[in-house]
């Protein structure tokens, strides 16, 4: 019988507790991520009983479910550096490149991510790619610039769509743009950086994973950057 997709994801982030876990000390501190794979990550922290001094979660949401564990969330402006951080992602090549921001959670995801010392990618198989961009590409937005960014995004070949009824926890909206292969993705994660309006978009290039994890009917396999 085949495993289910949260099968897989349970398994990735076991995976990514296995590998960090003889590195910790009661002094560590980690950088959490956000979406189904972090929240089963979350889960097998909360239970694990191994010592770390605490958190900095990428979301409310993430925040809110370390803290149902009676994990400690701090600021990231109270922690000098984090030791790992661990996240999901929407897509993966084979260079550790990343886009994320599926759950709208990409500009503090790009934050923690700066701040950590090392990036744990967790994801089932099905997000590896050879090309990254049949995800549509997550960017957050200065509401304000919408048209302008709409109209930039479109010049650069993309198309541009707001994602309706969602506001991130900077109180921006994100607007994902599809039918937009990547084959640059560092140029292309600076090329958007630059638009005007752009508060991050959802390419994690220059900052990608160290190690990513996918999960797949077979086992677990590590790509090293
Ligand atoms: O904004 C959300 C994040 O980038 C997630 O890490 C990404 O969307 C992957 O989420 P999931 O593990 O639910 O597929």
């Amino acid at each position: 019988m085949s495993k289910t997709q949260d099968e897989l994801k349970r398994e990735v982030a076991q995976a990514a507790l296995d590998f960090i876990a003889p590195h910790l000390t009661p002094a560590s501190m980690l950088g959490i991520g956000t979406g189904s794979t972090a929240n089963e990550f979350i889960n097998l922290l909360g239970t694990s009983g191994l010592p770390f001094s605490g958190t900095v979660a990428s979301s409310e949401a993430s925040a809110q479910r370390l803290r149902d564990f009676g994990i400690p969330v701090l600021d990231l402006s109270l922690v000098d550096s984090l030791q790992f951080y661990i996240d999901g992602a929407d897509e993966a090549n084979g260079a550790l490149e990343l886009i994320k921001g599926g759950g709208a959670a990409l500009t503090r995801e790009k934050i923690v991510a700066a701040a950590s010392e090392f990036f744990v990618c967790i994801a089932d198989e099905s997000k590896e790619v050879a090309t990254l961009g049949k995800f549509p590409l997550p960017i957050e937005v200065i509401p304000m610039a919408e048209n302008i960014v709409i109209n930039a995004l479109r010049a650069m070949g993309g198309r541009p769509e707001v994602r309706e009824g969602v506001i991130t926890d900077n109180r921006n909206i994100i607007i994902d743009v599809h039918d937009f292969m990547i084959a640059d993705p560092k140029a292309t994660e600076t090329a958007i950086n630059q638009i005007t309006g752009v508060v991050c978009n959802g390419l994690f290039a220059h900052r990608g994973a160290d190690l990513l994890l996918l999960s797949g009917q077979t086992g677990v396999r590590s790509l090293r950057a």
